[in-house]
């Protein structure tokens, strides 16, 4: 799929204790019922085969929406599965490798919290940056605060799309106007709430307030 900027304007992170016995794909297809723009399969508690099954049965409800979905930390599920990109952190394969092996169609996402880390990111040949914890956050324990004048500034630094992460809710979105952002990642405040379509529906509208205007 080729990637496309407003593919990121609500970004779903799946989150197995989050989502707690719903199942993956019914907790999937409601954040995308209710406008998640792209879905990233995060679940570090399971093997090789297994994170390809759950990719394989997300491909099909994603497809269903025409949004991508994005493998966490491993390039090798999106070979095997045919999913559309990986998004990797600093301590995952490398940036440059990974394009190395994917191609160019590909979406490949980095995560970066420093100006420098950015521009690395984006010469090693990164579609999009998600830069956190911009709020703080329970959901990732080794995650450190970011602020929206840090997040302001590495937007400014680089020419690819930024997404803001962590501790992302309804309450603080409106704070994220003119960092620069292109779109909000968000794990709990999606896939934690009693009711996931009205959630997502709910920070869609108030994300598209503050990326398009309005
Ligand atoms: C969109 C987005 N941004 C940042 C992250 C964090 O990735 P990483 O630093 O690799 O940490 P883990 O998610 O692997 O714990 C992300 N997953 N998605
Ligand atoms: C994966 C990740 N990377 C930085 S913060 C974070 C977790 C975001 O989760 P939440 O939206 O629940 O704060």
């Amino acid at each position: 799929m080729k990637f496309d900027k407003n593919m990121l304007a609500l970004y779903a992170i799946t989150d197995r204790k989050c989502i707690g016995d719903r199942g993956l794909e019914y907790s999937v297809e409601q954040a995308l019922s209710g406008g998640a723009t792209m879905i990233q399969l995060r679940d570090k508690e399971v093997d090789f085969d297994t994170l390809c099954k759950e990719a394989d049965s997300l491909l099909k409800i994603c497809q269903k929406y025409s949004a991508p979905l994005i493998i966490n930390d491993n390039a090798d599920v999106v070979i095997k599965t045919g999913a559309d990109g990986v998004h990797l952190g600093q301590n995952d394969m490398e940036l440059a490798k990974a394009r190395e092996i994917l191609g160019k169609d590909k979406i490949i996402g980095g995560s970066a919290r420093t100006i420098e880390l950015a521009k690395k990111a984006e010469q090693s040949g990164a579609d999009y940056i998600g830069s956190g914890a911009v709020f703080g956050t329970l959901t990732k324990a080794d995650a450190k605060y970011l602020g929206t004048e840090n997040l302001k500034k590495i937007c400014g630094a680089v020419g690819i799309p930024v997404v803001a992460i962590g501790g992302v809710s309804a309450d603080n979105i409106p704070q994220l106007e003119n960092c620069g952002i292109s779109g909000v990642a968000v794990v709990s405040a999606i896939f934690g709430a009693d009711n996931i379509c009205s959630a997502a529906q709910k920070l869609r509208k108030l994300a598209d307030s503050v990326i398009y205007g309005g």
